[in-house]
């Protein structure tokens, strides 16, 4: 199975004095918020165009049968590029689509239900805004990466916290859980979150609205994180 969690045979990989004990960001994609049967085509140019680390399935208009058969057939792409399919909101589709985990907003649910519902193998992701307290919490309920947002503008979706990007290296003195960075990442604003420490850029409407192409997008994230 796909993980997106930290591998704790990497940071040995490291001469002393290099790295700071943490892998290099990785990209995490959010899908596009409605599902076009053009799509697969579009996801596999993406996967060739860089390194992908997750997925997350967000169809928040959806029906359950359309999440299901979105889900069905875009589970194996990832799977044959190694890309974790995470599914958002939904422990049960999650579990029925036998993804690699879900993303849990505040009110999408508890985390405990989720862990017995899925199996401790399964990566479940928790929405913190820009709390402290939150990530702590969800920590210590058994999260496998905290999400802190919205970082920027962002057109994908409503957001009312602004994070200040030190949350992410707060996070990484006190966890060795993940910290996603998420909201209006591009490839021209990242790098202060790179900087600060997230572990993961989730980026949706960079990709999928770029001028070029979401694989040139990707091919730009490449380049921002290999530097
Ligand atoms: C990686 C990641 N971080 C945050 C969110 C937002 O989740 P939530 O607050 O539940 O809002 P919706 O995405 O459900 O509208 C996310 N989906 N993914
Ligand atoms: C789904 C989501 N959650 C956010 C949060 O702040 O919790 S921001 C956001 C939108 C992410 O898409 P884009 O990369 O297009 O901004
Ligand atoms: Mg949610």
């Amino acid at each position: 199975m796909a993980k997106i969690d930290l591998d704790p045979e990497f940071a040995s990989r490291f001469p002393e004095g290099e790295g700071d004990g943490r892998p290099p960001c990785q990209l995490y994609l959010i899908s596009p918020p409605a599902y076009d049967p053009g799509f697969p085509e579009v996801l596999k140019a993406v996967l060739d165009a860089g390194p992908v680390a997750a997925f997350q399935l967000r169809l928040k208009d959806a029906s359950d049968m359309e999440i299901m058969r979105a889900g069905g057939v875009l589970k194996p792409i990832l799977a044959a590029y190694d890309v974790a399919l995470i599914v958002n909101d939904r422990p049960d589709l999650a579990r029925e689509l036998d993804a690699d985990g879900v993303h849990l907003g505040q009110g999408d649910g508890d985390i405990a239900e989720a862990r017995s519902l899925l199996g401790h193998d399964a990566q479940i992701g928790v929405t913190c805004h820009d709390s402290r307290h939150l990530a702590m919490e969800a920590a210590e309920a058994g999260a496998d990466y905290v999400a802190f947002g919205s970082f920027y503008d962002t057109a994908t979706k409503e957001t009312v916290h602004r994070p200040d990007p030190s949350i992410l290296g707060w996070w990484t003195t006190v966890s060795e859980i993940p910290c996603v960075a998420i909201g209006g990442i591009s490839p021209g604003n990242a790098a202060p979150l790179v900087e600060a420490g997230a572990d993961f850029l989730a980026v949706s409407g960079a990709v999928w609205n770029h001028a070029d192409s979401p694989a040139a997008c990707v091919a730009a994230f490449a380049d921002l994180l290999r530097a």
